[in-house]
């Protein structure tokens, strides 16, 4: 059991809260908070407030990190990193790493970081044996072995084929993680190898990719923590039914069918008797355990998966970048501390500015699902109103994360972002190269407009178009009496002062993605920190499983249903009308 630790104190009891609400209150609509001002006053401003990361361990990573374009000057900065002091930020991130109980409602330790510690103090994790090897090791042994055995062909399927197909089963953070890496490390994946993913209880979900599937080259990998999740012991089940069907039709008897399943069916979970309980053995289980959370998860045997389809070197390569950021968040004072900085921005925004939401929009195709991963990883993490003593907060905690790739949400929903009426803060990623350069007489075509368009979006949400400006363009001069011309010119008019961050490095490679990923783990780690929630339970997605037990209970007939409003009553009834046997 850990130290006890001394309660959070409320974030509004702070004394650097009260200087940022008098900052707030002051200087939000003067020059001196006005980006077109900012950069007016100080040429070095990009200088002065972008970021460099260079790694110092594990393949050469950089980022650049440019905070220039955000809502800050001197004196919020000061007083934000004065927030991060007085919250403890730095102590509560010293107790994470040293393996201390900071998920107190579990009474568990926090050490997904331990997954990936190859080269700083001795890995926290537990020993395992006598040896002194880390369970962490032997779990990434046994994966570079069965991804070796998998991907060479040399693991045969129950007809002598070799495995074409891996469909991971798994939901929330046992499926999020996995298939956002293997989406935006596809360049790094063996083309002779598909990824499914299925993760909902909708029938449609394993449905369609039994579909796409051979039952004699496909590997199911059962991804569970507790190994107790509903949809996924549905799916599992079904997949396991649909494999016993196909082979029992090539082999002569069901006892062989049954067998074959050793051939077909791995797990991840952290529970050995239910994972056996569901038929598969323990040799084809890769364990993982309760001091890693399920959004924080990737980087254990959950990202078998990845493993899998990119190949063991480049799955250690994306763990050994996530270890360079760890070491940056670890060893980097405050005022340069990336992950730090990024959250207290969000702090800025979301308890100051009353950002409601943070739009996550990363200039790569390969990152189609990043914005999607980070839902769970922020809004479970940090979507909670009561701090780790117990007490209700009285002011904003975590945010609506929300995003998806640019170009394509320029023809969606820029048009909030540049002239609705909410500030929405936005992280803006891209890489500098491409791994396609589908234009043989022009190679970089393609992304020199991608990147032309990351460039220009951040320029117009912090500088806009004045009416002066927009006059001008039009030719309607002020006063013009023309009620229709004046309502064009304020319709044509972009106010600017909308904050974002850019992101950039040379290109997407495994260690850059782990760098990423572990830089807002961390950012969302010192949001928690700093609005006192415990960010690695999640009793907010408790209530509604327990309901729908007992609503699924009740769906055969009017008289069934007990107990609910009338709402979830007449629903019911409803669809009673129509349900099929
Ligand atoms: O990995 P498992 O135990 O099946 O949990 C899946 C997901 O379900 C949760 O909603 C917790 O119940 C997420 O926190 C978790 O990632």
């Amino acid at each position: 059991m850990s130290p006890t630790q001394p309660p959070p104190k409320l974030l509004t009891s702070l004394p650097a809260y009260q200087t940022l609400q008098s900052i707030y209150t002051t200087q939000k609509s003067t020059p001196t908070l006005t980006l077109r001002s900012l950069f007016d006053k100080d040429p070095q401003r990009f200088e002065k407030l972008s970021r460099a990361y260079e790694s110092t361990y594990g393949p050469p990573t950089q980022l650049l990190v440019d905070l220039s374009k955000n809502l800050i000057n001197d004196d919020v900065l000061e007083a934000l990193l004065q927030l991060a002091k007085e919250a403890g930020v730095e102590e509560q991130r010293d107790r994470m790493f040293a393996g201390e109980h900071i998920n107190t409602s579990e009474d568990r330790a926090v050490l997904h970081t331990a997954l990936r510690n190859f080269g700083d103090s001795p890995s926290l994790a537990p020993t395992s044996n006598e040896a002194g090897v880390s369970e962490v090791q032997e779990v990434l042994s046994h994966m570079e072995k069965f991804t070796e055995q998998i991907r060479s062909g040399e693991w045969k399927g129950f007809t002598g084929k070799p495995i074409t197909a891996i469909v991971n089963i798994g939901i929330g953070g046992s499926d999020l993680g996995p298939s956002m890496v293997v989406n935006a490390l596809t360049p790094y994946t063996q083309r002779s190898l598909r990824a499914f993913f299925v993760s909902n209880i909708d029938g449609t979900h394993i449905a369609e990719t039994l579909r796409e599937c051979d039952a004699e080259t496909t590997l199911f990998v059962i991804a569970s923590k507790t190994f107790t999740t509903q949809e996924t012991m549905e799916n599992a089940g079904t997949a396991k039914a649909w494999f016993i069907a196909a082979a029992a039709s090539k082999l002569s008897d069901a006892k062989k069918a049954e067998d074959a399943v050793s051939k077909h069916f791995v797990a991840v979970s952290t529970n050995t008797s239910s994972v056996t309980q569901f038929g598969i053995s323990p040799s084809n289980m890769f364990p993982f355990w309760d001091w890693v959370g399920g959004r924080y998860s990737l980087w254990s045997s959950i990202g078998l998966s990845i493993a899998l389809m990119v190949g063991y070197p480049n799955f250690r390569q994306l763990l050994e970048g996530a270890h360079g950021m760890d070491l940056h968040f670890k060893q980097t004072k405050l005022e340069d501390n990336i992950p730090i900085l990024l959250g207290l921005l969000g702090v800025w925004y979301g308890d100051f500015w009353g950002a409601q939401s943070v739009a996550v929009l990363p200039y790569d195709q390969y990152m189609s699902r990043f914005a999607e991963y980070f839902q769970q990883a922020d809004m479970e993490s940090n979507g909670k109103s009561v701090t780790r003593g117990g007490e209700r907060v009285n002011y904003q905690t975590g945010p609506i994360l929300w995003g998806a790739s640019g170009t394509n949400g320029q023809h969606s929903f820029y048009q909030l972002l540049h002239q609705g009426t909410k500030l929405v803060p936005a992280d803006f990623l891209a890489p500098c190269t491409s791994h396609n350069a589908p234009r043989a007489d022009d190679p970089t075509l393609h992304h020199r407009i991608l990147l032309s368009n990351f460039f220009a979006q951040t320029e117009a949400l912090a500088f806009g178009k004045s009416e002066v400006e927009v006059r001008e363009e039009l030719g309607i001069k002020e006063g013009s009496g023309d009620t229709q011309k004046e309502a064009l010119v304020k319709s044509k008019v972009f106010e600017g002062n909308r904050p974002s961050t850019s992101v950039m490095f040379p290109l997407m490679t495994p260690a850059t993605l782990g760098a990423l990923i572990s830089m807002y783990e961390h950012k969302i780690f010192t949001q928690g920190v700093v609005w006192g929630v415990n960010s690695f339970d999640q009793m907010g997605v408790e209530l509604g499983k327990v309901l729908a037990k007992n609503i699924l209970k009740q769906l055969g007939k009017p008289e069934d249903v007990k107990g609910h409003d009338s709402s979830t009553a007449g629903l019911i009834h409803y669809y009673q009308k129509f349900r099929k046997e």
